[in-house]
C-alpha cells in the first residue's frame, strides 16, 4: 500500500450506450462483475476506495464501498464522477479507475506517484493511447474542474492538458489497459481466459 494515504474512485457513472445502457461495471467476467475486478486490482494500493455511479445503486452498495452519484447531474461525462470523488474524498490524492478496466497493474499507484511533486494529475500512456480515466490527481483541482464543466466542457483530456498534467508512460505493459466497452468484447475475453 501506498505511505501517501490515497482514495480510489471507481468511475461506473456513464451510461454504458455502447453495451446497449446494460451498466457496463456489472456485467460479469469470470462470474464476479467487471468492477469487482477492477477494485480486487486496486485494492492493495490504496487505503480507501468509493464507487461514483448514476443507476443501479443498490447493486454497488452491494460490495460494501461507499456509492456516491454525480453532484452534477446529467450524464456530463468522466469529469463528472471524478469531481464528486474528489470533494467527498478525505485525502488529498486520489486514485480514479474505470470501472471496466480489470487487468490493472499491481504498480499502477507506484508509477503514478512519482510524478506526485511536479504535478497535480499524472495519467497512463500505454505507448499508443491515452488513459485519461486512469489516473492520479490532487484533490485541489475539484473547484477548477467545476468551473470547466460549468463552462459547458467535458473533455477530460482537454482538461488534463489545461492544468499541465502528466503522461505517464506504461508502453512496458499496454494489455493491462485493456478495456470492455460491448458485449462483444465481454464475450471474448470471457472466452478467452477460460482456455
Ligand atoms: N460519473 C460519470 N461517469 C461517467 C459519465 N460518463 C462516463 N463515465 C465514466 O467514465 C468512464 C469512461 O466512460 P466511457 O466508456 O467513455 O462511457 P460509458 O458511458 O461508460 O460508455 P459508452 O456510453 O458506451 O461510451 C467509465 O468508467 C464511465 O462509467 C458520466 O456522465 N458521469
Amino acid at each position: 500500500m501506498s505511505l501517501m494515504p490515497i482514495t480510489a474512485i471507481i468511475l461506473a457513472g456513464g451510461q454504458s450506450s455502447r453495451m446497449n445502457r446494460q451498466n457496463k461495471g456489472l456485467q460479469l467476467l469470470h462470474g464476479n462483475p467487471l468492477y469487482y475486478h477492477v477494485i480486487n486490482k486496486i485494492k492493495p494500493q490504496v487505503n480507501h476506495i468509493v464507487i461514483n455511479c448514476n443507476q443501479d445503486i443498490e447493486q454497488y452498495q452491494k460490495s460494501g464501498y461507499p456509492v456516491i452519484v454525480d453532484e452534477l447531474i446529467g450524464f456530463l461525462g468522466p469529469l463528472a464522477g471524478i469531481f464528486s470523488g474528489l470533494i467527498t474524498s478525505s485525502t488529498d490524492w486520489n486514485l480514479v479507475v474505470s470501472c471496466d478496466t480489470p487487468f490493472l497493474p499491481d504498480d499502477l499507484v507506484k508509477r503514478l506517484q512519482a510524478h506526485c511533486d511536479t504535478h497535480l494529475a499524472a495519467y497512463v500512456f500505454d505507448g499508443e493511447k491515452s488513459h485519461p480515466t486512469l489516473m492520479l490527481i490532487h484533490r485541489q483541482l475539484a473547484p477548477m474542474i467545476k468551473h470547466y464543466l460549468l463552462q459547458g466542457k467535458r473533455k477530460l483530456l482537454g482538461f488534463l492538458q489545461q492544468i499541465d498534467a502528466i503522461q505517464v508512460d506504461f508502453s512496458d505493459k499496454p494489455d493491462v489497459f485493456i478495456n470492455i466497452n460491448t458485449l462483444e468484447q465481454l464475450a471474448y475475453w470471457n472466452q478467452k481466459q477460460c482456455k
